[in-house]
């Protein structure tokens, strides 16, 4: 079998990466809304105990979207649990009767790439399925703000101690490692930048990038599968090109540098209070990530309710179908008062 039909033969797979509260699950909800009816399967990995991207695309209402097409491997981090969660997982997707005809992996906002497209040269993958592209979503704000950036000073002074160390901000190593996985970098939240600020990032990004890669701007993940599907990197094949601070290592890395923990959200009269209640916490506790479902009194529909930093968004999304309970996973840099964050949740004024 030639080279060409064998390509044609894989099921092309898409790597949707990014930092936590980027847009990625924003981006596939949009992708699956418009498929066009290519039938598309989805891989959600989330580092929180809570399967909340899961549960939202799986209520996507697009016609032709099954239930079984969303498949969730919560609680973990797709890059650490590869070969336990990943392989049978993908496997059984490509074994089934009727597989499907484009694979969407959306990792959490804290995997590392590379280990995953690792996972595509094994033999029983790479025969069937090829990484069709990576995707980086990028959080524009987050970036412009200098979230993902380090401190020059700081970096010298864990040298000093430490030769190996290059950089003294988590967020960056893995935001790093993202985007130099990528094959294409969607510059995301473009609503909220200034023409300025975007000219400055796309230039900045564009600079840091170890290869040529399309930068493309986008406002709520919306563009169309078009650009974001069928780019044909066959990336398993090019994994030397996409450095990862993590290669020495051989892609192990702990999560120690980032903790989640969920906490019962109370029920609340209106979903204002909710929302300037997490604000206040957000702010005060350097709080990564907030999401999941608020019970509002007397309202049958569930609040989703989402923070990135002190960014937050609520929506009635639809009918509580098990016990009326609210919970919330909280994403932060280790070391959060845990019991502060909870007691300020519960009870207005703590925070
Ligand atoms: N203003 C604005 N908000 C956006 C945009 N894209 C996503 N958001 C919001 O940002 C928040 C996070 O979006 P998600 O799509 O859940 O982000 P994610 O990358 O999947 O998050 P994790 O899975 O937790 O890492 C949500 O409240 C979105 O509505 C955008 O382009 N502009």
């Amino acid at each position: 079998m030639s080279l060409t039909n064998r390509g044609a033969a894989r099921i092309p797979a898409t790597i949707v990466t990014g930092f936590l509260g980027a847009g990625k699950t924003t981006l596939v909800r949009h992708l699956l809304e418009n498929a066009g009816g290519r039938r598309i399967a989805v891989i959600v990995n989330e580092f929180g105990e809570l399967g909340i991207d899961g549960d939202i695309l799986r209520n996507c209402g697009v016609p032709g979207c099954r239930d079984e097409d969303i498949v969730e491997l919560a609680n973990g981090c797709l890059c650490c649990t590869v070969a336990d969660d990943f392989l049978p997982t993908i496997e059984a997707l490509i074994n089934r009767a009727d597989p499907p005809e484009h694979i969407v992996i959306e990792t959490s906002g804290l995997a590392l790439p590379k280990p995953l497209l690792k996972a595509f040269g094994w033999p029983a993958v790479r025969a069937r399925v090829t990484v069709d592209g990576v995707l980086a979503v990028v959080d524009g704000p987050a970036v412009a703000a200098g979230r993902f950036a380090d401190d020059p000073e700081a970096v010298e002074r864990q040298r000093a101690e430490d030769p190996s160390v290059d950089h003294d901000n988590p967020l960056a190593e893995v935001y790093q490692d993202q985007l130099q996985a990528a094959d294409m970098v969607v510059l995301n939240k473009a609503d909220l930048l200034d023409p300025a600020t975007l000219a400055r990032l796309r230039h900045d990004i564009g600079g840091a990038l170890a290869r040529a890669v399309k930068l493309v701007p986008a406002r709520h993940g919306r563009l169309d599968p078009a650009v974001l599907l069928g780019l044909g990197a066959a990336a398993e094949d090019d994994l030397a090109s996409r450095p990862s601070h993590h290669d020495a290592m051989n892609g192990a890395h702990e999560h120690d540098d980032f903790e989640s923990f969920v906490v019962p959200l109370p029920e609340v009269a209106a979903p204002e209070d909710l929302v300037q209640r997490l604000q206040a916490v957000c702010a005060a506790h350097d709080i990564l990530r907030v999401k999941g479902f608020a019970v509002v009194s007397g309202k049958p529909m569930r609040l989703a309710v989402q923070g990135v930093g002190t960014r937050l968004q609520h929506a009635f999304d639809r009918p509580w179908d098990a016990a009326r309970e609210g919970r919330l996973v909280v994403i932060g840099q280790r070391g959060l008062d845990r019991a502060a964050i909870a007691n300020a949740i519960a009870a207005p004024g703590a925070a």
